[in-house]
């Protein structure tokens, strides 16, 4: 089984505008509201290429009905500690004249450490070996910063190997509990070392993960992607595409790696999974998943570099 844990996820609002017109009235053109949180939207792709999956994390009572309503439409088998108050409301702005798309995230409920516990204790009775879990997303109020490496260093008592997508001291921290894989783009990447967007500038900054026996994936949005291991360093530039959304573009991402490291695929063959399903993620309107059709249609065309 896949595991995805979102501790501070999202409704996104996506907002269609020509152009944003700072200190004005601005009308929409269209406009959509679709569950995500990094974790949330992981689950949804793994969904859809046919893999079980389950969502854990925190959500916020007083709107997790809603949020239960789609996972179940979607298939995604869902287990959450609810907390007080509500699940955030993110708002993506999409400006079609020029493709420029931003992101205002809200910072959402509060949560303590007996909902930190039972979370720990939900996943430690759940997983098993051979599992994989993916933590993914920034950290609600009340949260440690250091929340990902104990929750990493947990399940590696019980063999389980993690994917961990996060920024700065999140990251950082998560990464001394060494997990399986890390996914940061390029600007999480900078939260924790110090590198230009040169190939060989970022290959020499993540090197001592790599040497850890850390996977490395980072992805670069219009750029493309990197991934390197002990044994190999691949890079892959984006297909073209009409760009609708890029949001959730490296969740997309993370799923397929989460599909390889289960399913024990050749690291090559994850790594084209990953590109064609965040491509066909940025094909999609808002937070939708893509589909597997959509994804399997790039596969082929993802050229694939050693570096
Ligand atoms: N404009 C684009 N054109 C084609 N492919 C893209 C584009 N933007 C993103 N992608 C694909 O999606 C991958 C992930 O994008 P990006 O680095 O923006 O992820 P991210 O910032 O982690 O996204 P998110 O946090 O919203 O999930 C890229 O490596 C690339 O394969
Ligand atoms: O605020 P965070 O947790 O860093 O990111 C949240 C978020 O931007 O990530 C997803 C896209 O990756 C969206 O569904 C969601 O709104």
């Amino acid at each position: 089984m896949i595991y995805t844990v979102t501790l501070n996820p999202a409704i996104d609002k996506t907002i269609v505008l020509d152009k944003l017109l700072l200190g004005n009235v601005n009308r929409s053109i269209s406009s959509r509201d679709d569950i995500g949180g990094k974790g949330i939207n992981v689950a949804k792709v793994i969904k859809n290429l046919g893999y079980n999956v389950c969502a854990l994390g925190f959500i916020g009572k007083e709107n997790s009905d809603y949020i239960y309503r789609k996972l179940n439409k979607y298939g995604v088998c869902h287990d959450f500690i609810e907390v007080d108050g509500e699940t955030r409301t993110n708002i993506k702005i999409v400006e079609r004249e020029e493709g420029i798309f931003t992101d205002i995230n809200q910072c959402g409920f509060s949560v303590d450490s007996l909902d930190l516990e039972k979370l720990i204790r939900k996943l430690k009775n759940r997983v098993n070996r051979e599992d994989v879990v993916v933590l993914s997303g920034s950290l609600p109020k009340g949260i440690e910063s250091n929340v990902y490496k104990v929750i990493i260093e947990q399940l590696k008592q019980k063999d389980v190997k993690v994917i961990l997508d996060a920024e700065g001291q999140a990251l950082r921290y998560g990464i001394e509990a060494n997990p399986y894989l890390i996914k940061p783009n390029i600007n999480e990447l900078k939260t924790i070392v110090n590198c230009s967007e040169d190939i060989e500038d970022i290959k020499q900054s993540v090197e001592e993960f790599v040497n850890k026996g850390i996977v490395v994936a980072v992805s670069m949005g219009e750029n493309g992607a990197l991934l390197f291991s002990k044994e190999q360093s691949l890079y892959s530039k984006p297909l073209k595409v009409d760009v609708k959304s890029t949001v959730g573009a490296g969740d997309s991402m993370v799923a397929a790696f989460a599909i390889g490291v289960h399913e024990n695929m050749p690291l090559e063959d994850t790594f084209r999974l990953a590109i064609a399903s965040s491509t066909a993620k940025v094909t999609m309107e808002g937070s939708q998943a893509p589909n597997r059709k959509e994804i399997l249609k790039y596969i082929e065309l993802v050229e694939i570099q050693r570096r």
